[in-house]
């Protein structure tokens, strides 16, 4: 038996800083739901009948809004002034968590529902955080749990060191980007950033010490002078071995 529309799911980041969704619910099911938002920087509103203590405690935050209420379709429908990027159907009646998926589907909202991911827009993913790393893991609806764990094994494998690493390869890709005009030069010099062994530097703790090496030598690389590269010539790394 297939699950039905999640053959091929298209995965995607989405930003949603300072976007309004709505949550219907308030079970913990609704409350694990609105955390994953708000880490997403999103303004949430939570529509349910009773709330949980965790729910309640969030809304001391300007960013969530509790309307402790029965659903009502026409919610959504008046929903024209503030319109909303997503929309959680978690409420524990399959026949309300219908009804919420058709208001949002009629105005056009994308819209997940805790208990059918048929009638779903989207589903979400376990996810793993590392800074600006993020490892998303999906079963397609086919087993949540599975996901969770295998999830678990990428969290224990992925130490804190990768916010650092990224932090480090986000700031010298910027930098690189505004200097070296050829897109062949700056794309062979990010490729060939990742053979280096930063991580272990991180975990044995000299880490600091080399980027300042490294920025003072990256600073004094003839191509970072804003000199337009030679087709034949692409800039290397070759100070790299000398900083140690
Ligand atoms: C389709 C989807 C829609 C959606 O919610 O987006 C969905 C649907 C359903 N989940 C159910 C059950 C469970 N869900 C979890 C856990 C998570 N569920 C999440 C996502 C998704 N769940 C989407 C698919 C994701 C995918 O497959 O890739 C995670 C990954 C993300 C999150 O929720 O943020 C989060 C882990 C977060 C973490 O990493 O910690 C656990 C385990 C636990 O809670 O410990 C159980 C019990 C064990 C089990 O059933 O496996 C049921 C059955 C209810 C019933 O029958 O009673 C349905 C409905 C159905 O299957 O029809
Ligand atoms: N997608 C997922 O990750 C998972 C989904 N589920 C599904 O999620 C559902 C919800 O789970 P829980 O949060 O544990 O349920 P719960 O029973 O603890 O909470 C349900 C919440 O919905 C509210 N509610 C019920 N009817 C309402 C209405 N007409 N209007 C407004 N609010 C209403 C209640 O006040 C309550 O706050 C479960 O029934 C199950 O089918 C369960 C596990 C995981």
């Amino acid at each position: 038996m297939e699950l039905k529309n999640w053959q091929h799911p298209y995965p995607l980041m989405l930003n949603l800083s300072g976007r309004s969704c709505l949550v219907v619910g308030g079970g913990p099911i609704a409350e694990r739901k609105v955390r994953g938002l708000l880490a997403a920087g999103a303004n949430v509103t939570v529509i349910s009948e009773e709330f949980t203590t965790g729910i309640q405690a969030m809304a001391e935050r300007t960013d969530v809004v509790l309307y402790r209420q029965t659903f009502d379709a026409a919610i959504v429908q008046a929903s024209d002034k503030e319109r909303f990027t997503l929309v959680i159907a978690a409420t524990n009646q399959m026949d309300v968590n219908t009804q919420i998926a058709l208001a949002a589907q009629a105005q056009g909202y994308l819209v997940s529902v805790v208990d059918q991911p048929e009638l779903s827009s989207f589903i979400l993913p376990s996810v793993v955080r590392r800074g600006k790393l993020v490892i998303t893991v999906s079963t397609g609806g086919a087993s949540p749990s599975a996901a969770r764990k295998i999830a678990k094994e990428i969290d224990n494998a992925y130490g804190d060191e990768y916010e650092i690493y990224l932090d480090f390869l986000s700031e010298t890709r910027l930098l690189i980007q505004q200097r070296v005009a050829n897109k062949e030069a700056r794309q062979h010099l990010f490729k060939d950033m990742l053979s280096w062994d930063v991580m272990s530097l991180i975990r044995n703790g000299t880490f600091e010490g080399w980027k300042k090496k490294f920025e003072i030598a990256l600073q004094g690389a003839s191509w970072m002078q804003q000199q337009e590269t030679e087709e034949d010539e692409l800039p290397t790394w070759s100070f790299i071995d000398e900083i140690g």
